[in-house]
């Protein structure tokens, strides 16, 4: 599972208005890196525009897969890539929300993220492995998706991701809504799927200390423009950059 990410030049938004201006951004594969920025600077229509809910209306993004990458990652444009295809290509969302659905069990959830793998036998493998690795979920496995807590439905919806054995992992604030113990727990597993599976994640997060204390690198947007790229620790200890675009 690797998969890097490049975009370059990428400028996007909702018809007329442009809210992303000329981005230029690389996610080293098997990397985590965190997007963070004021409210409104873009962070969520970066995340649409990469995962083809919105085209970009210039510029291009590549997926960068080491060799032996998945699902012919190496060097895939995803410019043009419908959003349903996106799976297919290593690319994985954990939407804003959890796109948890709760009239489903644990376990029916789940197994929607591995069905488009034709493979039964390695989505049931996957579906273990995603038990040993969120353990809550696995003594839950039969609780409908409304019963679940919120740092329950947020491993949900990552273990949904991760059923599709993805390249590249987006997420959206997946800290929204968390108490910091259980933010805390699950940025701890995004970092432990990077150790054992190479897995490379692109984070969107609110929170920007937490994120900057997960992630290997740091991208800082405001008003739709990259306004900063460094080694995430870089960044933290960035106090004038902090006060500037992060308000803390
Ligand atoms: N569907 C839309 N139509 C038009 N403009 C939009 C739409 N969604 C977002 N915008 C505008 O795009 C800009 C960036 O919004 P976006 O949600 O990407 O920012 P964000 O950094 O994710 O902020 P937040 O953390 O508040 O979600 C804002 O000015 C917002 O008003």
């Amino acid at each position: 599972m690797t998969g890097g990410l490049v975009l370059e030049g990428v400028t996007a938004g909702y018809g007329a208005v442009h809210v992303l201006h000329d981005i230029d951004l690389a996610v080293a594969d098997g990397s985590i890196t965190a997007v963070v920025g004021a409210n409104g600077a873009g962070k969520t229509t970066l995340l649409r525009t990469i995962t083809g809910q919105l085209r970009p209306s210039a510029g291009s993004i590549r997926l960068t897969g080491g060799a032996g990458g998945k699902g012919g990652t190496d060097g895939t444009d995803l410019t043009r890539v419908p959003v349903e295809d996106m799976v297919r290509h290593g690319v994985a969302l954990v939407p804003e929300g959890r796109g948890v659905i709760t009239e489903l069990t644990v376990e029916e959830n789940l197994r929607l993220g591995g069905l488009w793998r034709k493979d039964r036998r390695a989505a049931a493998e996957v579906l273990t492995q995603m038990y040993e690795l969120f353990e809550p979920l696995a003594r839950r496995r039969k609780a409908a998706g409304h019963q679940l807590s919120g740092g329950e439905r947020q491993m949900l919806a990552l273990g949904r991701a991760l059923m599709a054995a993805p390249a590249l992992l987006l997420l959206d604030e997946p800290s929204l809504g968390l108490a910091p113990k259980v933010t805390a727990s699950i940025l701890g597993m995004l970092r432990r799927l990077r150790d054992d599976t190479g897995l490379t994640v692109l984070l969107i997060e609110q929170n920007v200390r937490s994120a900057l204390a997960v992630a290997d690198h740091g991208v800082v947007l405001n008003l739709g423009r990259v306004v900063a790229s460094r080694p995430a620790a870089e960044l933290a200890e960035d106090t004038d950059l902090r006060h500037t675009y992060l308000g803390f």
